[in-house]
């Protein structure tokens, strides 16, 4: 197959050699063997070459000087692949002569092993292969993780409808093979609909363990066939999660919140061999490509596919990858010496890497499984930055109550520690306890940044909850954020975007609508960039800078960076509830306000109209009333009667236009309350 051969190529050029654990400068600077080196004179020749940890004889028997900055270059090493790293043994730079004899190679992974024993970590042999001067071996070393703990990796499952996304998650999860009329997929549904139509319209999550061996721990119970996730993760060392997403066009507002809200480190794309690349396939590598998430392509059904149709589609997909719009290096994985350079050059390569499988027959299953064990989370975290979480879905468990899942972005959090919960439709954080904290359905005491993870919340009501909203350390002092401004990237867009458009934006889990309310050019085309201004319609968020966001409706779809948070008080002046009738002055003060009142989230919102801020205008009255409609939309959620009066309350307010309603207003203000205290709320 001459594509392959030629697709091939650049992985073997990108191929990292020994030299990737050569020491870096400010290793050698800082080591002992880089001072005798520079006194390099004064030594014998025999020293020198000694120090040199870039040969492929540096492991064979080193100094203890070189021993230990051998240990602290593997260190490094695992701390940059979050935990783990690919070590090859037999390589350097010293002449290309590559492979060391029997004898080297033992004293080197003697030496290997030792080091790992310092490091607190595991050597898996993952391939041995003969060069020139002898043998050459890549090790897969990987840090002990406790009981409870191990890696995680996620990883967005995107692709057409019908490319066998559910199919492939179902036959990695639960060992079993397809039979091709969907019989893989019935584990995975998570709606009757989708079990009647075979379409998944949700986000799901699905998990697949790696011991310390690199073998797969997920197994069934025998009787219902469900995956029992505490025993996979109390197993595993390494737990890859798939996020599992729509392939339909009309669930695309929910893949495009699978792909920012969940924060996949990584992006399967997945291609029907005999459909090629239609629908949503090109839609959603681009939107992999606009959140600079890493790319593989698994391509299916190798098994009911003619050679020839099998040769179009991986032509085409080659294409598409080396496109300017993607410039990927597309690479063929055929065996596991691909997939170990493939998985070592991933992440930081602009590489993709090809699989071509059958979920009914299992071929070539075992390198997609390789590769995934390979696999390292992109971001390293630490501990001792204040604590942000991300919501991104809430349930209501009967028996303990609230709960919030979601990913923690950054800090560690602990059972029963406080954190603020906002922002409101007001803007206001309110204080909240952790009462129990899961991850992965495993009960544990605290959560790091990068890990999944959801939360029993004490006092609170799920209906004062939504998605996008951030749980975050006081210390944080959080502020919400109503307007700001982003640098857009419009990759398309029938005719032209100008001020007042209005437009979805997904930015990590809020998804709101905003409005442009303005740009630094006039109007804005296809393949446009401009600074533009936002402001979301129904609540302010929390967000920070730099942080990726999609702007889209319909087709139309742009992507970009937020630079400037502006504005961070509500445009209505509000006055508080408390006695002393203090101003809102932003979200803080009014977050130390709920907090005061000893943190219910109920008193925390309703914050009310004065009468002076009603008699500032009609504008104020219907923004401020506006907000109360939502809040009372909240409150009473399931009851509609309640929910259609202030409906019409809310129209006729919004067409008054002249003084002479603001009677009408008060009187409708008035009634509502009596509502409310007639319903115990206040
Ligand atoms: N012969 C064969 N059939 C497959 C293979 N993979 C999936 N299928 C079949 O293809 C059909 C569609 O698979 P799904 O897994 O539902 O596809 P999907 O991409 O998840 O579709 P959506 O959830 O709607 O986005 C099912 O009937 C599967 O049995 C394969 O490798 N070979």
């Amino acid at each position: 197959m001459a594509a392959t051969e030629s697709s091939l190529s650049p992985a073997v050029e990108s191929v990292v050699p020994a030299c990737m654990f050569a020491p870096d400068p400010g290793c050698a600077e800082d080591s002992p063997g880089a001072e005798r080196s520079d006194a390099g004179d004064n030594q014998n020749g025999e020293a020198e070459d000694h120090l040199d940890l870039t040969s492929k004889f540096a492991l064979v028997s080193p100094t203890g000087e070189q021993y230990e900055c051998l240990q602290k270059q593997l260190r490094e090493r695992i701390d940059e692949g979050c935990g783990e790293t690919i070590y090859v043994v037999g390589m350097g730079t010293d002449g290309g002569d590559y492979g060391l004899d029997e004898r080297d190679m033992e004293a080197s992974v003697a030496t290997v092993q030792s080091l790992c024993e310092q490091v607190d970590a595991d050597l898996i042999l993952l391939r041995e292969r003969t060069e020139t001067a002898g043998h050459v071996r890549d090790y897969l070393i990987r840090r002990r993780v406790g009981e409870a703990d191990f890696l995680e990796v996620r990883v967005a499952v995107v692709g057409n409808v019908d490319a066998g996304k559910s199919t492939l998650l179902g036959v990695l999860t639960h060992g079993e093979l397809d039979n091709g009329r969907g019989f893989a997929r019935q584990k995975l549904f998570r709606h009757k609909h989708e079990m009647e139509s075979g379409r998944t319209s949700s986000v799901g999550n699905d998990i697949l363990g790696f011991d310390q061996e690199g073998q797969v721990v997920n197994k069934p119970d025998s009787h219902g066939g469900s995956l029992d996730w505490t025993k996979i993760c109390e197993r595993s060392s390494k737990v890859i999660t798939f996020i599992d997403l729509a392939g339909h066009e009309k669930y695309l507002k929910t893949t495009v919140f699978g792909m920012t809200g969940h924060m996949p480190d990584f992006c399967m794309l997945m291609v029907g061999s005999n459909a090629g690349i239609i629908g949503m396939t090109k839609e959603h590598l681009g939107l992999a490509l606009a959140l600079n998430v890493p790319v593989f392509v698994v391509v299916t059904k190798i098994d009911m596919c003619p050679a020839n149709i099998l040769q179009e589609t991986l032509k085409l997909l080659q294409r598409l990858l080396k496109s300017p719009g993607c410039r990927k290096i597309p690479v063929l994985v055929q065996n596991k010496d691909d997939v170990i350079v493939t998985a070592s050059n991933f992440s930081s390569e602009r590489m993709c890497p090809i699989f071509q499988i059958s979920n009914v027959t299992g071929e070539n299953m075992d390198l997609l499984k390789m590769f995934l064990n390979l696999l390292s989370p992109r971001t390293t975290f630490k501990d001792d930055e204040p604590p942000e979480f991300q919501i991104d879905d809430t349930y209501s468990v009967p028996g303990v109550g609230t709960v919030v899942s979601g990913t923690t972005l950054r800090g560690l959090i602990r059972l029963n520690d406080t954190l603020l919960l906002g922002p409101d439709p007001l803007g206001v954080f309110i204080p909240i306890v952790i009462k129990s904290i899961h991850r992965k359905r495993m009960p544990v005491k605290e959560v790091h940044g990068g890990q999944t993870a959801s939360f029993a919340l004490k006092k609170i009501k799920r209906s004062s909850i939504r998605k996008g909203m951030v749980m975050v350390s006081p210390r944080l002092n959080p502020q919400a954020c109503w307007e700001f401004e982003a640098e857009i990237l419009v990759l398309h867009h029938p005719t032209t975007i100008s001020p007042r458009y209005q437009a979805m934006v997904h930015c990590g889990s809020i998804r709101q609508t905003a409005t442009i309310i303005g740009m630094n050019k006039d109007c804005l085309r296809t393949g446009d960039k401009a600074t533009v201004h936002f402001r979301f319609i129904k609540t302010p968020e929390y967000f920070h800078t730099d942080q990726r966001l999609v702007f889209r409706e319909g087709r139309t779809k742009a992507v970009g960076t937020i630079t400037k948070l502006l504005q961070s008080k509500p445009q209505a002046k509000m006055q508080s509830t408390k006695k002393t009738s203090s101003q809102v002055e932003g979200s803080s003060s009014a977050c130390e306000e709920s907090t005061q009142m000893g943190g219910s989230p109920q008193m925390g919102q309703l914050v009310r109209v004065s009468n002076k801020a009603i008699n500032k205008g009609n504008n104020n009255c219907t923004n401020c009333m506006y907000r109360y409609f939502v809040l009372y939309c909240k409150i009473f959620k399931n009851k509609s009667i309640i929910k259609i009066i202030l409906i019409l309350y809310y129209i006729l307010i919004l067409h008054t236009q002249t003084h002479t309603y603001i009677y009408i207003y008060i009187y409708i203000y008035i009634n509502t309350h009596v509502l409310l205290l007639y319903f115990n709320y206040i």
